[in-house]
């Protein structure tokens, strides 16, 4: 209990961090004088009701009138203050939720790119949307209501003791009963939740895979067995809501029985006071009346303590990612060269993935490649060849050795700068939702005419089918409206956009998609007749047709170099190379 009372003052103060100095600070402070206000106005109604009705009964006409002014202030007081309340509420709600999407949204993207190895896309994206969400709950109705019912019980137990200590104490004794009562459900509450959200989640996974491999699932009619899959979650789910209904109904039981109770009690405790003349009928009619608002205060104290729990759990991860330190790319500040020439090399970098630390990907890999060149890389796959590629454009750093461009040092250089003048096609080029021309702008910072674009669509194959699509550059296109060989020649002419000194080509993995290596082919021969402009080529090719042409050609076999040279000299080595060439061809024959 203490260390869930510490997770609470945790998050508060968090949230306080995140949005001081705002706006939000001015809602929050009207909303709490508010709130008093409120609280007092709405506190002393039972109060002036039980007087209006019973000096009517006992024919006191000023009185009467008295009580009724006072009654229609206190309503008017109470209605403009409920809506100044839920007003600000609303607007420090909204304020919270913005500032922690966008601050949680901002901390994601500055991650290294393993950490998202280790994350599921819909893990993140519930980060983003249901638990901020469910976090902002804590600003917008728990510390609301649970202020609102504190004041309230507060200022019915004081009124109720004034009224009668002896009838106060009794009442007060079913309150606290009721709150350890309330507190045990809670703690069943906050458990059971913890696994519904656990079984949510997982359900809500198989459906967000099922979706995005639709296609798959359709051809190999697994409807059935994807629906068997979620339903087992849904079962799970169904069993834990089963247990919590039966907990909130033994609760009900529970609460009804107390609060009835109290009617009881003060009924006959107080019935025998009337008897002997202790107190009045009205006195005893505001006590029940006090009395019932105590213990419906105690009720949602209990209830909102529970839901802001809740949210404590929910807010837990998302203050955890929110506090990852970004990743070092984006706070060293690294070096910018006057000029790039493009001139790459591998000192004998080795390297493991994070998530698979005892597989070496890479090891002792000793490459130059000189400003200029047209350098292929082929080999089997997962020999490494993307990893390389993937150690050049800095998405991840050698476990050993270091790779320098024009002889400085990667880490040392300023990544943006490198990245700006990098052009990359990756195997399975993924299109944003945009129009084409925007997709091919993509990245690219220089200010681009429309001529440009089409000059880029043009040396990439890409200009005559796009013409030919409805709404010819302005069409919007997504990951699924094209084919793999459309999406990867708008690819290559975002690439081609850039004016790249560097230009990494990684060929479709089929070793049949002779549309890639068309495409790849295409762009080569266009480096190789642009004169003016000479660009470092590095291609990843799994057609070894697709290559030949290159200035040298390396071989990959479980993470190191095992030959290298031109096609030709390759093919005398009669060495791995010559093999897979023989095969390729025997294949195709
Ligand atoms: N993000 C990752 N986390 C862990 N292991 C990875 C990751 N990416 C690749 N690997 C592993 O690293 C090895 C090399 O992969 P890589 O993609 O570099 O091979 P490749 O030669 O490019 O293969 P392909 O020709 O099929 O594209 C493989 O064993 C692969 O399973």
């Amino acid at each position: 209990m203490i260390s869930d009372n510490l997770l609470v003052i945790i998050l508060f103060v968090e949230i306080i961090t995140l949005v001081s100095g705002e706006i939000f600070s001015f809602c929050f402070l009207i909303n709490c004088l508010v709130h008093v206000l409120v609280q007092l106005s709405e506190i002393s109604i039972p109060h002036y009701l039980t007087a209006t009705i019973f000096s009517a009964q006992s024919h006191e006409i000023a009185v009467f009138h008295r009580n009724v002014r006072h009654l229609i202030m206190i309503c008017v007081t109470a209605g403009i203050c409920s809506g100044l309340r839920g007003c600000c509420f609303g607007i420090a709600n909204m304020i919270l939720v913005k500032r922690m999407r966008e601050t949680l949204y901002s901390s994601l993207l500055l991650q290294e790119i393993s950490f998202f190895d280790g994350e599921t896309v819909g893990d993140l994206t519930s980060r983003l949307g249901s638990d901020c969400q469910q976090v902002s709950r804590v600003i917008g109705n728990d510390l609301n209501l649970i202020m609102r019912n504190v004041l309230q019980g507060t200022g019915a137990l004081i009124y109720l003791l004034i009224l009668s200590w002896p009838l106060g104490v009794c009442t007060l004794v079913i309150c606290s009963s009721l709150a350890a009562i309330m507190t045990v459900y809670g703690m069943y509450q906050k458990k059971t939740a913890k696994l519904i959200q656990e079984y949510a989640a997982s359900a809500n996974e198989v459906a967000q895979e099922t979706f995005s491999l639709m296609r798959t699932v359709r051809v190999y009619g697994t409807e059935k067995q994807e629906l068997k899959r979620y339903n087992h979650w849904l079962d799970k789910l169904a069993e834990v809501s089963l247990r919590q209904s039966a907990a909130y109904g033994v609760w009900n039981l529970t609460f009804n029985t107390l609060y009835h109770a109290t009617q009881i009690i003060a009924v006959l405790v107080g019935g025998m006071y009337i008897l002997a003349g202790h107190i009045t009928a009205e006195k005893l009619t505001k006590f029940i009346l006090y009395s019932e608002w105590l213990i419906y205060s105690t009720w949602w104290v209990g209830d909102n303590v529970s839901s802001l729990m809740q949210s404590v759990g929910a807010s837990e991860k998302v203050f955890q990612l929110m506090d990852l330190l970004p990743s070092d790319q984006f706070i060293s500040e690294g070096m910018a060269l006057q000029k790039l020439q493009g001139h790459i090399e591998f000192v004998n970098v080795s390297f493991q993935y994070l998530s698979r630390e005892m597989v070496p990907v890479l090891q002792h890999i000793n490459l130059s490649v000189h400003p200029g060149e047209v350098v292929a890389i082929v080999g089997l796959s997962g020999s490494g060849k993307s990893t390389m590629v993937n150690l050049l454009l800095r998405l991840y750093e050698p476990t050993n050795g270091q790779i320098l461009i024009d002889g400085v040092p990667l880490n040392e250089l300023d990544t943006m700068w490198l990245r700006g003048r990098i052009g990359y096609v990756g195997q399975e080029p993924k299109l944003f939702r945009m129009d084409i021309s925007s997709n091919i702008k993509y990245g690219c910072t220089r200010n681009i005419k429309q001529e440009d674009v089409e000059w880029a669509a043009k040396l990439a194959y890409a200009h005559d089918f796009i013409t030919l699509l409805p709404n010819g550059y302005n069409t919007l296109v997504d990951d699924d409206l094209l084919s793999g060989g459309q999406k990867q020649r708008i690819a290559i002419a975002r690439a081609i956009l850039r004016d790249p000194t560097i230009l990494i080509l990684d060929e479709a993995t089929s070793a049949l998609d002779a549309e890639s290596e068309h495409n790849v082919k295409g762009v080569l021969r266009s480096v190789r007749s642009d004169l003016s402009s000479r660009r470092t080529v590095i291609v990843i090719a799994h057609r070894l047709s697709t290559i030949q042409a290159a200035d040298r050609i390396v071989v990959m076999d479980g993470g190191q170099i095992a030959e290298m040279g031109s096609h030709n000299e390759l093919l005398h080595k009669n060495g791995l190379y010559a093999r897979l060439t023989r095969r390729q061809t025997d294949a195709v024959v």
